[in-house]
């Protein structure tokens, strides 16, 4: 900002002339100094005695008359004594204001300007004139740019406004502002309108009791009193809210004291945070750490956790827990069969059922895959006994998936605490051990821990010990069973199986050690020493003999199965075309892609794939298409019941006739009977394989067995 202009911005600082200077002298400065307008008479301590004005004072001297009469006497005679005086720091305006209105003939005379009394210089009205337009442009000037500078400020400030009030609309946080002097609400922005279920034009200006209930006024009054004795933001306890959408919403309150510099309170800024989706994935993630997404029931971490409070229930209360344990009998074949979805369908059905069938205060939990458990508080093992019993009974009913009735069955074993112990894992393996019992048993019923399945626990974990000792030291041997060609009445192969002669138990049966074997993952290697023996036997039979080999699916999850067909051939010299696999079905529909793969590359080496069991599998036919099998073995339950048992042909006929038009070779497995192999033969049955043509036996029985029978 520009200073406004005082006497000194506008004098002369012309020397004065001493009163002793003769007018003549005088007269010629003003002759040589045309713009001297006035000039001041000051003694030598610069008092100030008098002003001559050139206008006048030539006016006088210009006349020879004049000249003559003043020409030598002292310029004091034509100075005017009582000039106009005025200090240098005086503000133009205020010296113009004061000499226009009071001695404006004095001013257009000039005046002397003084400094602590003393000769400062001299001014004209002109240079009053000059300074006050200059003046007058500068303050427009000025005044412009200042005009300019406040529309500038103003839309800044307007601009900053805006955009204040855009972040605070916007911000996903509540903002309420209050006066701190009165409590008054002096902005709420749109969210906390939401949260608050207010609008801002109802609470601007207005105190929390104009439009809260008493109570809870009350609270944020006391809360802003807190706020205001801090000098730190303080939090809130989480408050529970109904929106403006009527929804429950978790909200975290923060306030905020904004002082002024000087450290007064000016207003209470509050903060509503909105926790509902933070909380609600908290809630979620609480719930998925103990709970099994597909079906809502407890998983096994919360289990666990439930069964240990069950446990001490049953130490503090004298109580007594039922611990059962459940297993779907046909799940796994479903789930092949239908494909995963259709198996989690069920399972979801099958959780709603085991609802209805427990009391509120029971657990039940998905332990995993078609596992579940419940945890019952009971007052006699008959309590248990009932539960078991309806569960069984719910899940006889076939449940009903896309329109397609699956029956699936439960096996339930069942344990007491405190009677068959106090510790949750080994009442687990108990109720285990019943279930599997019940399994073991044909399925579908109940069945509660004895002491003596301990002892049959014992013989699994032993036998599975024996089964690792057996693969080291040689107990194996492959077994040969003939197949005939019914047309011909020729053996052309022989199905090799396994044999295992225990140390102690003499033969166990590849019944009860396959699946062993698959369970406690030694199938890789037990399929793999089957492959190299039947391989190398086979190839130092005649030439017009193959050799069958069974494959375990789990050997499709192992190693490459390709190359151990490979592997096996090359180290046998085996021919690709004497060597078949004998596969089940659940091979194509456990992992069909992966394992089509395999099947087709086994097959392009020229090895033959046959599908055994056919006929007991959950699926439809419709993966048959899926690969172009050598061979169908019709599985020995269809073809028991030949020749008299109408179904039996009917399926076998069928079986034969699908064959037929698909180009595909069948065998009919099981065949005890003279009476079967006739009924086969009449049904077109290509080749038939059984104890009637010969038992399993180590190699040299075997083909002299049927050679004897048929004389081949
Ligand atoms: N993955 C592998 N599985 C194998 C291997 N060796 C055998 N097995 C499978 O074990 C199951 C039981 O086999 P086994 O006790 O040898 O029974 C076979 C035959 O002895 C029996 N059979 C044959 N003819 C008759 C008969 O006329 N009556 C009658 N009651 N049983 C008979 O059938 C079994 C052959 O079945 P299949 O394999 O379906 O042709 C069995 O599932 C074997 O597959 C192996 O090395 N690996």
């Amino acid at each position: 900002m520009q200073k406004a202009l005082c006497i000194s911005d506008i004098t002369d600082r012309i020397d004065p002339v001493s009163p002793q200077c003769s007018n003549s002298t005088l007269y010629e400065t003003f002759r040589d100094e045309s713009d001297l307008m006035v000039v001041a008479v000051a003694d030598e301590a610069g008092r100030v005695l008098g002003l001559i004005e050139r206008h006048a004072f030539n006016l006088t001297m210009a006349g020879e008359y004049g000249r003559a009469l003043y020409g030598n006497k002292p310029v004091t005679t034509l100075m005017d004594p009582a000039p106009l005086l005025v200090d240098i720091a005086t503000p133009l305006r205020d010296f113009t204001r004061t000499t226009l209105s009071e001695r404006p003939s004095e001013l257009m005379r000039g005046f002397i300007a003084t400094c602590g009394g003393r000769y400062a210089g001299v001014g004209t009205s002109l240079s009053v004139l000059k300074a006050i337009s200059a003046d007058l442009h500068q303050s427009l000037g000025r005044q412009q740019e200042m005009t300019n500078d406040l529309i500038r400020l103003s839309s800044e400030s307007q601009r900053h406004q805006t955009f204040l009030n855009m972040v605070i609309q916007n911000i996903p946080a509540m903002v309420l502002v209050k006066n701190a002097a009165d409590q008054k609400i002096v902005l709420l922005n749109s969210v906390g309108e939401d949260m608050l279920n207010v609008s801002s034009n109802i609470v601007v200006g207005k105190s929390s009791g104009d439009f809260m209930t008493a109570e809870r006024a009350a609270l944020y009054n006391t809360y802003d009193q807190i706020a205001l004795q801090s000098d730190e933001t303080i939090m809130l306890k989480e408050e529970h809210v109904t929106d403006a959408h009527g929804r429950q919403r978790v909200i975290q309150l923060k306030k905020t004291v904004l002082r002024t510099l000087s450290g007064e309170a000016d207003c209470i800024l509050t903060l509503g945070i909105d926790l509902t989706e933070q909380k609600q994935a908290e809630a979620r993630i609480a719930h998925l750490a103990h709970y099994d997404p597909l079906t809502g029931l407890a998983n096994r971490a919360l289990f666990t956790r439930e069964m240990d409070a069950a446990l001490s229930r049953v130490q503090r209360h004298d109580r007594k827990v039922a611990l059962l344990c459940l297993d779907l009998d046909r799940f796994k074949a479903i789930n092949d069969s239908y494909g995963h979805l259709t198996g989690d369908q069920l399972l979801t059905e099958v959780a709603e059922r085991l609802r209805g069938c427990v009391r509120k205060s029971d657990i039940i939990a998905r332990m995993g895959g078609d596992e579940f458990t419940i945890i019952q508080d009971i007052d006699t093992p008959e309590d248990a006994q009932h539960l078991a019993g309806r569960i069984v009974d719910a899940l006889k009913l076939p449940v009903i998936v896309n329109e397609t009735a699956l029956e699936v069955g439960v096996s339930i074993g069942i344990a007491l605490a405190p009677a068959d112990g106090m510790d949750a894992n080994n009442l687990l393996s108990r109720a285990d051990l019943a279930m599997y019992r019940v399994k073991a048993e044909g399925r579908n019923g109940w069945c509660f821990y004895r002491p003596e399945m301990d002892a049959q626990l014992q013989s699994r974990i032993e036998m599975e010990q024996d089964l690792k000792a057996a693969l080291a030291g040689n107990q194996f041997q492959l077994y040969y069973q003939p197949l005939l060609n019914l047309d011909s009445g020729q053996v052309v192969s022989f199905e090799a199986l396994l044999r295992w002669h225990h140390p102690t138990r003499s033969m166990v049966s590849p019944a009860e050690f396959i699946p062993l074997a698959e369970e406690c993952g030694l199938i890789g290697q037990l399929g793999e020493w089957v492959l190299n023996e039947a391989t190398r036997t086979a190839a130092r039979w005649p030439q017009d003999w193959r050799v069958a080999v069974n494959i375990s699916p789990l050997q499709f999850r192992h190693k490459s199965l390709v190359n151990l067909v490979k592997k096996a051939l090359k180290a046998s010299g085996l021919p690709p075309t004497r060597l078949e696999l004998e596969i089940t079905e659940s091979v194509i529909l456990e992992d069909e892609t992966h394992n089509l793969a395999i099947l087709n590359a086994i097959r392009a080496l020229g090895v033959r794939i046959a599908m055994d069991d056919f006929g007991t599998g959950y699926s439809s036919l419709s993966y048959l298409r899926t690969f172009p099998f050598d061979k169908i073995k019709i599985d020995q339950s269809f073809v028991r019941d030949l020749p008299h048992d109408k179904n039996a042909l009917s399926i076998v006929r069928a079986i034969t006739d699908m064959a037929q038009s698909l180009n595909v070779l069948i065998t009919a497995e099981g065949v005890e009977t003279e009476a079967q192999m006739e009924a086969l033969k009449a049904l077109n049955c290509g080749e038939a394989q059984g104890y009637f043509i010969g038992r399993p036996a180590p190699v040299i029985d075997a083909y002299i067995q049927p050679m004897i029978r048929y004389g081949t």
